[in-house]
């Protein structure tokens, strides 16, 4: 297993979750990971939807995860919940899909009222498929969160922070695991 897959959760072209995605990606290259993420959004809707799994881009796209030694799984909330469109692709991975691997998840809402939704939805699912540690998430308001013309994320002194709190451990989470040294690539 090698390199980190971040997967988005999304419908939305312009969306906060996947700047935040974007962002945590670039910090995880910084430390010399490499990372491919998979927006679930951009994958072939009627393949998802008819469980297609050995569709060459659903395929590349599990491979990617099963390649990985840690997954970032973002996702907005949407009633309640993770998206359904994320929750037609993980259903896609195999039963013990992310054995060995560490997660981290990620969730952006518009209601602190669904802050829990990280602990009581999504992380079950991670330990379902049999993630070896899901180290703490955040929920991050979407009303917090602001993106620039070019859909970058602004991100201040304090949301910086936030985010290395939770990146730290899930970095500290693959390594300790022997993230074998030649998919480690020195940071520029
Ligand atoms: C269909 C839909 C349902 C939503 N349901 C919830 C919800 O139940 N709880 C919540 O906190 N936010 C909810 N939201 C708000 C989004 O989670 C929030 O705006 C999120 O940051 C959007 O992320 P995005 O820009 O990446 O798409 C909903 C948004 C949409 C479009």
């Amino acid at each position: 297993m090698s390199g980190i897959a971040i997967i988005t959760g999304s419908v939305s072209a312009r969306s906060k979750t996947s700047a935040l995605a974007a962002r945590i990606a670039a910090r995880l290259v910084r430390e010399g990971f490499r990372v491919t993420t998979i927006h679930v959004r951009e994958l072939p809707a009627e393949d998802l939807l008819h469980g297609r799994f050995d569709s060459p881009a659903l395929a590349d796209a599990a491979r990617v995860v099963a390649e990985a030694a840690g997954v970032v799984i973002a996702t907005p909330i949407y009633k309640a919940s993770y998206t359904g469109a994320l929750k037609a692709f993980l259903d896609l991975l195999p039963q013990f899909g992310l054995a060995g691997k560490a997660a981290l998840p990620l969730a952006t809402g518009g209601t602190l009222a669904h802050v829990l939704a990280i602990d009581y939805a999504l992380r079950p699912v991670l330990q379902s498929l049999g993630a070896r540690h899901v180290v703490a998430g955040l929920f991050l308001l979407d009303k917090a969160l602001r993106l620039g013309e070019d859909g970058v994320l602004d991100v201040d002194d304090e949301l910086g922070s936030k985010l290395e709190e939770i990146v730290r451990p899930f970095i500290d989470s693959v390594i300790r695991e022997g993230l074998p040294l030649p998919a480690r690539e020195v940071a520029a």
